[in-house]
């Protein structure tokens, strides 16, 4: 048999498939980006029940010439996760028809309910301007000092965005769709937050996070800190307000700090430096035992 570096063929096989699934898992975004686009989630979520492929693809308008292709990509998303093949009555007939049904993870992309909606973010993290930037980590790796955005756009990200309104508006709906998520973590965490009188919203963006939790706990102070040209048109309401700085150079004072998603934009010490601007805040202004820094950011379970 033969060898490859020591290897079986089974194992070297095996090894192929890894190589291949990870290459080919570009199309996994790809779909996902197709199912939003053509509105899939809420097609179905319209027809109040699992839908077939006829009742799809007269929907969407398909030319018949590529009816089985929809076939073959909605399994496609069944088999990642995105929908669930049942078995429905077809009308009057006796006989049972496959249909497609919502999953948890299709729901998230249904637009314009008052549930959490994440399309958003796909569309930003996907948006060609946005994700051919993941094609130069070799370039960035040897490149001393600049970060991945100056070099793929030829400047931070914060000042590309501000000179491209549509991108600048995909990023805005993508940070206040996370948000929408935080609801439901808000629902049994609410201790998180008794006793605070004012928080500030590190890398705030446009405020969406802080009005979530305004609405929330009304009786907090929000300040929402951002680079000057975020929020230099930004107007804050009752108990919400914006201030423009440099979370490098100092911070507000508050009881309590909210990061989110920011940390994961830094190396492990420019977070040092963040968090040390963070204690500082809140050391000067906490009453009592108050101050607190609340992080939301992703975690991985190495388990
Ligand atoms: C990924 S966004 C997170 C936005 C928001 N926290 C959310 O989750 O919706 C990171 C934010 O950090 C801000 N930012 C970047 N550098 C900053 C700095 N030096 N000082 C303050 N904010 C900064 C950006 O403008 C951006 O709004
Ligand atoms: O493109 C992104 C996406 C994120 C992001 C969105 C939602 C999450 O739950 C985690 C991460 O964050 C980004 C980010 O911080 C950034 O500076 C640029 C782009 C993105």
């Amino acid at each position: 048999m033969a060898s490859n570096n020591g290897r079986s063929a089974s194992e070297s096989f095996k090894a192929q498939a890894l190589v291949y699934r990870h290459m080919f898992s570009i199309l996994d975004s790809m779909c996902l980006k197709w199912i939003i686009d053509s509105h899939i989630p809420n097609i179905i979520h319209d027809h109040g029940k699992p839908i077939t492929l006829l009742e799809l693809v007269l929907v969407l308008q398909i030319p018949s010439t590529k009816v089985d292709r929809i076939d073959v990509f909605m399994r496609y998303m069944t088999y990642i996760g995105y929908f669930d093949i049942v078995r429905i009555q077809d009308g009057n007939q006796e006989e049972e028809k496959e249909a497609f049904a919502l999953t948890a993870a299709s729901e998230l992309l249904i637009k314009g309910t008052e549930n959490p909606c994440i399309s958003p973010v796909v569309e930003f993290v996907i948006d060609p301007v946005h994700s051919d930037s993941f094609n130069y980590l070799s370039k960035w790796f040897s490149d001393e000092n600049r970060r991945l955005y100056e070099i793929t756009l030829g400047k931070p990200l914060w000042e590309y965005l501000d000179k491209n309104p549509r991108l600048m508006g995909l990023f805005n709906d993508a940070m206040a769709s996370d948000s929408q998520m935080i609801k439901l973590a808000l629902k049994d965490h609410h201790m998180a937050f008794e006793g605070l009188e004012t928080i500030v919203d590190v890398g705030g963006g446009n405020g969406t996070t802080a009005q979530i939790f305004s609405e929330k706990f009304p009786a907090l102070k929000y300040i929402v800190f951002d680079l000057p040209q975020v929020v230099k048109n930004l107007k804050g309401c009752n108990n919400l307000s914006f201030a423009g700085g440099d979370m490098f150079e100092s911070i507000p004072k508050a009881d309590a700090i909210l990061l989110k998603l920011v940390l994961h934009n830094w190396s492990d010490n420019n977070c040092i430096k963040i968090l040390r601007n963070c204690k500082d805040a809140v050391k000067v202004s906490s009453k009592d035992k108050k101050g607190k820094i609340i992080i939301l950011e992703t975690v991985i379970n190495e388990e």
